[in-house]
């Protein structure tokens, strides 16, 4: 079993901290990028999906971020707002900083990317006077995500972040969300998630986002070795995740379980990630058995994945049972 003590006292589950974002995915599937005429327009930013995702499953959750003072921000807190995501911790922008968005290409069902506009965005510029030490200890997990230190002020705002969580038995989740195109160098990069993954008690992770982390050290690497380097700081809980592969979870108490993957038809695999991270979440506040979260943390991943966005798309509990109860496993 797994020692993750959620300090059942706290009227928040979870509070994402990182970036708010627009999501534009392409409506014309099967298209590269500069043929596609038109895109739909939803939240993003993959903290913010992730905690969409825990609200619809019925998580208190709560967001710490910034959002440029226009249109867009006004459309993604009211977005939140109707979602029942505390949004009383996200700070405007007095900058005439924007909102990041980021544009999907939908190439084929296998082949996605996503053109990312990240210059001058309001979620980086989070700073630590916006984060609230009260308003943490509120809460029984905190998610990080590893792009929101990928420059200052924002970077320092998670780390003071982690600390007040680490000040008051908040459990800290970090998901690696590692997007090259925010960062300067991958030396940076790997100093500043290592130093987080010793802080976190749970580590979400694809097996590129670990690769990246390890990229300077000289000896031999697998999931096992990965995982093992946690647990001699704070895990208790380390997920990497293998795409179409699933998923493999260690815990410090040396036990491993492999999560399969659902059959599913397929429109787009961005999202996958962020779904999983969620309803894998909701299974570990309700103290689950770990294959069970994982299970429901595929499902979720399937739901999504066939549909078109990542945050509308989150599916209710209701959802996931009923998917699992008809899905094939693989
Ligand atoms: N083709 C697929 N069919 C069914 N399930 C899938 C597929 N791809 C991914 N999943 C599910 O989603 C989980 C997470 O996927 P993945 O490893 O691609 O995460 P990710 O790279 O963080 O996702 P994202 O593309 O959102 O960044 C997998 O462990 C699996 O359960
Ligand atoms: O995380 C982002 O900024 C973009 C996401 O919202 C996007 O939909 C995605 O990549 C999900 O994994």
């Amino acid at each position: 079993m797994y020692q993750l003590n959620f300090k059942q006292d706290r009227p928040i589950d979870l509070i994402g901290i990182g970036r708010l974002c627009i999501d534009l995915n392409a409506n014309e599937f099967n298209r590269p990028m500069d043929e596609t005429m038109s895109f739909n327009k939803y939240v993003g930013g993959s903290p913010a999906n992730i905690a969409i995702g825990a609200s619809r499953l019925g998580l208190k959750s709560g967001f710490i971020g910034k959002v440029s003072d226009d249109q867009m921000g006004n459309f993604i807190v009211q977005y939140l707002k109707k979602d029942n995501i505390d949004t009383s911790n996200i700070a405007v922008d007095d900058t005439g900083a924007v909102t990041g968005l980021a544009f999907t290409e939908i190439l084929s069902p296998e082949e996605c990317s996503i053109l990312m506009y990240r210059d001058n965005v309001a979620d980086l510029l989070l700073n630590t006077d916006e984060v609230s030490e009260e308003y943490i200890k509120k809460s029984k997990a905190l998610l990080v995500s590893g792009t929101a230190l990928a420059a200052s002020p924002s970077r320092e705002a998670v780390f003071s972040a982690i600390d007040y969580a680490l000040k008051h038995g908040v459990v800290v989740i970090f998901d690696l969300d590692y997007r090259p195109y925010t960062w300067k160098s991958s030396k940076e990069t790997a100093t500043y998630y290592n130093l987080v993954a010793e802080k976190s008690d749970v580590i979400i992770g694809t097996r590129e986002e670990f690769g990246m982390m390890e990229k300077y050290q000289t000896h031999e690497t697998s999931d096992h070795i990965t995982a093992q380097k946690w647990f001699d700081y704070k895990a208790e809980v380390v997920v990497i995740k293998h795409g179409a592969g699933g998923s493999i979870t260690y815990m410090k108490d040396g036990t491993s379980h492999k999560g399969g993957i659902f059959k599913t038809k397929v429109l787009k695999t961005f999202g996958a990630g962020d779904s999983y991270a969620s309803a894998f979440i909701y299974g570990l506040l309700h103290d689950w058995e770990i294959s069970k979260a994982m299970e429901y943390g595929s499902a979720s991943a399937s739901i999504v994945i066939s549909k078109h966005s990542c945050s509308d798309a989150m599916p209710s509990t209701d959802e996931i049972d009923k998917f699992i109860g008809g899905a094939e496993k693989l």
